[in-house]
């Protein structure tokens, strides 16, 4: 099994989705090969020639400074305050990583849903539910706009995930069964102010060191400004800066959870721009996994790819708190006790609004903090 070992890696790898739609079987075992190296060894890869339409990101890509130029009051009006899903608007400073606070102004999105949740189901089954937008006539166009976006993105995630499975030569269905067929996909869409924007107490820390949560995130970067580091195994930061025309997509937790570590989960961060370097733009689009699926221990994996594990080895320096929760709990749960713990700002807030659900977590967290 060709896997190209270079460790700890110093450079992001890029795969060409042309290898995929070029139809050609010989194409289709380079990508696979790519990938394969990409899962096991880096965690992180970029991602050429996909099939979302560049007119779309360009559109999309449009809307970006006027979505955070509107009236705060507007904001406001579809503050995250008033969502038990954690959707909506958020001031710059709302979340923590690592206790330390994150510079940045940001908008969660999702894909439309109801969410089922009534008084004494579990608090994390509220996790999905109505996202909120702005209204029609302040930003004509942009909700269409970004749910066909979300909506092209979560095909695009299944058809990665089942590639996932042929590169780690697992049955189709082991991974894919993580996934209802009603689901809700979430996305962000960040502004991180430059250091001119900041106070000396801020820090320039745009976001911390963490781990994604989910299975896969597609990270489009919206404008020119770098700032996106991860972190290899040696511990040292790799900047991986916006490449036009392509994605950046990385494993989260629950994936590498569920393929016993083969395929890895690796930290990543964001610096502020530096002084007079403008403001950095992203929409990171985070793939989730059906809330009841518990991914502990659950799919078989081949031993000469567990033997690729083996090679690369476990030992690894990270800056991120390490969650292992996925190995016993279901996603909705681990999900939600991370969602709280960045929002400590919202924490009086729920209290005060008494948000549904979420009780028995908060009191958990509050009792762990
Ligand atoms: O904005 C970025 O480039 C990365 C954001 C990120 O890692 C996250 O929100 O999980
Ligand atoms: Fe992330």
């Amino acid at each position: 099994m060709p896997v190209a070992v270079e460790q700890p890696f110093s450079e992001i790898p890029t795969l060409d989705w042309g290898l995929i739609s070029s139809g050609s079987p010989v194409d289709r075992e380079q990508f696979l090969a790519d990938l394969r190296h990409a899962i096991v060894n880096v965690g992180f890869m970029y991602l050429s020639h996909s099939p979302i339409p560049q007119e779309l990101v360009d559109q999309l890509v449009a809307y970006i400074p006027d979505l955070f130029a509107l009236p705060q009051e507007e904001k406001k009006a579809i503050s995250m305050l008033n969502s038990p899903h954690f959707l909506g608007y958020s001031v710059q400073g709302a979340e923590f990583t690592r206790g330390a606070r994150d510079n940045r102004e940001q908008f969660d999105f999702a894909t439309e849903y109801e969410s089922p949740w009534k008084a004494g189901d579990p608090d994390w089954l509220n996790l999905w539910g109505q996202p909120q937008f702005p209204p029609e006539s302040l930003l004509p166009g942009f909700r269409t706009t970004i749910q066909t976006y979300l909506d092209l993105l979560q095909k695009l995630g299944m058809d990665f995930i089942r590639l996932f499975e042929e590169a780690l030569l697992v049955a189709p269905g082991q991974l894919t069964q993580f996934y209802d067929d009603h689901m809700q996909h979430r996305c962000k869409v960040v502004k991180y102010p430059s250091a001119d924007y900041l106070r000396a107490e801020d820090g320039t820390q745009g976001v911390g060191p963490h781990y994604d949560g989910g299975f896969l995130t597609f990270l489009l970067q919206a404008s020119d400004q770098p700032g996106l580091q991860v972190q290899n195994r040696a511990g040292k930061w790799i900047d991986a800066p916006p490449v036009r025309g392509t994605f950046v997509v990385n494993i989260g937790k629950a994936l590498e959870t569920a393929t016993q570590k083969v395929a890895i989960a690796t930290t990543h961060r964001v610096v502020s721009p530096p002084k007079g370097s403008g403001t950095r733009y992203s929409v990171p689009f985070f793939q989730n996994i059906s809330l009841e699926a518990k991914v502990g221990g659950a799919i078989e994996v081949p031993k000469e790819i567990l033997e690729l594990k083996r090679a690369r080895g476990d030992e690894v320096v990270t800056d991120s708190v390490n969650f292992s929760e996925y190995e016993r709990e279901v996603s909705g749960h681990v999900q939600l006790i991370g969602r709280i713990k960045r929002r400590r700002t919202l924490v009086p807030d729920v209290v005060q609004a008494d948000l549904p659900g979420w009780r028995a977590v908060l009191r958990e967290c509050v009792l762990s903090a």
